[in-house]
């Protein structure tokens, strides 16, 4: 289990912090507790619960918590991985670019939504391409800071595809930025990871100038 918590070559700094016991209960406990801890927080804020339109809403909150937005949390929905052997001898980088990006940030628990592009250079196998979207889903389904997501799809897709040469440039925008505290909404956040190849700034260049066309 720790194991498959540790998202990079057993280091741990890139990994999400979880708590020891965060295995210990069923998706159904961890929505019952959350969905009695949101009803509390509706009421608080003094909504009354018995509105039809509101008695399902804790409930509701939990099941996207557990089972969507904060699905990444779970190792078990890490996506399996099809590789293919490179018979065709293709050796330049593929770029996938323009990836969505829908995660949340931890600090606010609001949305942090934008674009990832990713590159690799393929050592001997390539990558089903909708599995380097599913690696960027993946880890968006979690409380993020938008640095740690890039390094955790980086690390993931170096794991996988065992080369260092992979490229990952995202450029988001924070609803917590946007919609309270300075309340700017012009500005986004751009963050990137480089291995291997990519490091060298010619290779980087022409990753720079696809995902820019
Ligand atoms: N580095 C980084 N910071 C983030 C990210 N998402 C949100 N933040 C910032 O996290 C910080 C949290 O700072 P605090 O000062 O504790 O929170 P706050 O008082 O709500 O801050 P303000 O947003 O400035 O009102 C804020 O500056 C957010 O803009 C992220 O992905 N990366
Ligand atoms: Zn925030």
């Amino acid at each position: 289990m720790v194991e498959e918590l540790g998202d990079m070559h057993g280091a741990t700094s890139v990994d999400t912090p979880m708590r020891a016991d965060a295995f210990d209960r069923s998706d159904e406990e961890k929505m019952e507790i959350i969905s009695q801890h949101f009803r509390e927080i509706m009421e608080t804020l003094g909504l009354d619960l018995n509105d039809d339109s509101l008695n399902g809403t804790p409930r509701r909150v939990a099941k996207m918590f557990v089972k969507e937005i904060f699905g990444g949390l779970n190792p078990e929905s890490k996506p399996a991985i099809s590789l293919f052997e490179n018979k065709f001898g293709y050796r330049q980088m593929l770029v996938e670019k323009g990836i969505q990006v829908q995660s949340f940030c931890e600090h606010h628990f609001l949305p942090i939504y934008g674009k990832c592009h990713i590159a690799y250079i393929a050592n001997g196998k390539v990558i089903g391409l909708s599995k380097l979207n599913r690696i960027v889903e993946h880890f968006a389904r979690r409380p993020q800071v938008q640095e740690r997501l890039t390094v955790q799809i980086a690390a993931e897709l170096k794991r996988v595809l065992k080369t260092e040469d992979v490229a990952v440039y995202m450029d988001a925008k924070h609803m917590c930025v946007e919609m309270r505290g300075i309340k700017h909404t012009q500005c986004s956040t751009v963050t990137t990871e480089y291995g291997g190849r990519f490091l060298n700034e010619n290779v980087r260049a022409e990753f720079l100038k696809t995902i820019k066309d």
